[in-house]
């Protein structure tokens, strides 16, 4: 958590540029596709915090998705891998005007990798020196100066590592992004609400940015919003499995105090959807209503929220994803509304541009969540109030 307080002066820098970036849209008659403005935070901040350096996609004028794209290529292609490996593999070992030529969609994803793996060979070999001086950490630069045993620290595993690590951040935040924004963009209750909170500790507008990440943190409503954001973009949709290789599992079902037995070495595997639409647990699961963890029962439902799963595999980001999305989500809505939810001093609205449910919806398992095929993301026409 520290080092992700250390990180709040770099995300807020990029999130300045992405607030300007938005004034940008003002009364043009442009389209803002948020899941790719989301989509470039994420990946320059954990470009930063990874290598300290990023391709600064918030400054390109489509907000350059090709990093995105290529990563959903390789989502999309995960159940035939999870299957088949080998045919990774075989494609790894390709020349790549082969690949290109077989499957171009795939192309796109090695190329990712490619690109990791430069990362990882510039920290070694002292090209990237943009680390010293920074005041925050950057993980590849101490990985690599720590005393993990040297065949932990390869080239493959790093660049391995690396691909993870850039697919995660880059995806997985923004999905949350996009889906709070629509509901919100939906719900102007709840986004009044939210926005009146946000004032008490952002009296002005100058004050944005300024706040402390756990003052952020301690405000009820935004916490509940943000919680709601998670629950129903349940983070990874796919079947996370776990394998006790040397010891039976023993699950008793508390109603029926039936014992189950799971045998060693057998693989079991939950998906947070079904847990996230547990209808006793979340009544009216599919609606987003923050409120739900506010009530008397509300501290008591966290348990259920299992969007960056539990225990030793959980998500090593969780900490710089929390910190992003509160970061985020105050600066965009102390100062934008909707039609029907404003403040005095608000800059603009937004208006869901050709956006419906089916675009953040679940409609496919594609280790992530996947919304209808063909959906353009969560998009937005920007006005001055
Ligand atoms: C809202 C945002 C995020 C959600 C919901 C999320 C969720 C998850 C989940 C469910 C897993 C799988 C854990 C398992 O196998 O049990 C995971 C793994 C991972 N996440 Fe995240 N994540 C988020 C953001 C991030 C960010 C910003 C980073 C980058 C720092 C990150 C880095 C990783 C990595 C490297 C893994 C693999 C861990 C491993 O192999 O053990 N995640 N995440």
């Amino acid at each position: 958590m520290a080092s992700v307080t250390r990180l709040q002066p770099v995300i807020q820098e990029r999130l300045d540029v992405m607030l300007r970036r938005m004034n940008e849209f003002r009364n043009t008659d442009e389209v803002l596709n948020l899941s790719y403005m989301f989509s470039a935070l994420g990946n320059d901040v954990v470009s930063i915090y990874s290598f300290a350096r990023c391709d600064y996609r918030l400054e390109t004028p489509d907000f350059d998705p090709t990093s995105r794209d290529a990563a959903l290529v390789g989502l999309n292609a995960i159940h035939i891998m999870k299957h088949i490996p080998w045919v990774y593999d075989v494609m790894k070992a390709l020349p790549d005007s082969l690949v290109q030529w077989l499957q171009p969609a795939l192309a796109s994803f090695l190329e990712l990798k490619r690109t990791a793996r430069a990362q990882i060979e510039n920290i070694i070999d002292g090209q990237n020196e943009e680390w010293r001086g920074k005041n925050h950490p950057t993980i590849f630069h101490a990985i690599l100066d720590s005393k993990l045993p040297s065949h932990e620290k390869t080239v493959e595993r790093l660049t391995e590592e690396a691909q993870v690590l850039v697919m995660a951040g880059t995806l997985t935040t923004a999905s949350t992004l996009e889906l709070m924004v629509f509901w919100l963009l939906r719900q102007p209750e709840t986004l009044q609400k939210l926005k009146n909170e946000l004032r008490t500790v952002m009296p002005s507008v100058t004050d944005i940015g300024k706040v402390p990440l756990a003052t952020l943190e301690a405000l009820p409503y935004l916490t509940a919003v943000i919680k709601e954001g998670l629950r129903l973009g349940y983070g990874v949709s796919t079947r996370l499995q776990r394998i006790d290789p040397d010891k039976p599992v023993v699950f008793t079902d508390k109603a029926t105090r039936r014992e189950w037995i799971i045998p060693p070495k057998t693989s079991v595997g939950m998906t947070s959807v079904q847990l996230h639409h547990n209808e006793e647990n979340f009544p009216d699961s599919k609606k987003f209503a923050p409120e739900r963890w506010l009530q008397g029962e509300g501290k008591k439902l966290d348990k259920y929220l299992v969007s960056f799963c539990k225990g030793s595999r959980s998500c090593v980001g969780i900490n710089l994803a929390y910190g992003e999305l509160y970061l985020t989500m105050a600066c965009i809505w102390r100062i934008w509304g909707s039609q029907d939810a404003t403040l005095s001093d608000d800059v603009g609205i937004l208006s869901l541009f050709e956006t419906d449910i089916r675009d953040v919806e679940i409609e496919a398992d594609s280790f992530i969540p996947t919304p209808r095929k063909g959906s353009k993301g969560i998009r937005v026409k920007v006005y001055k109030t």
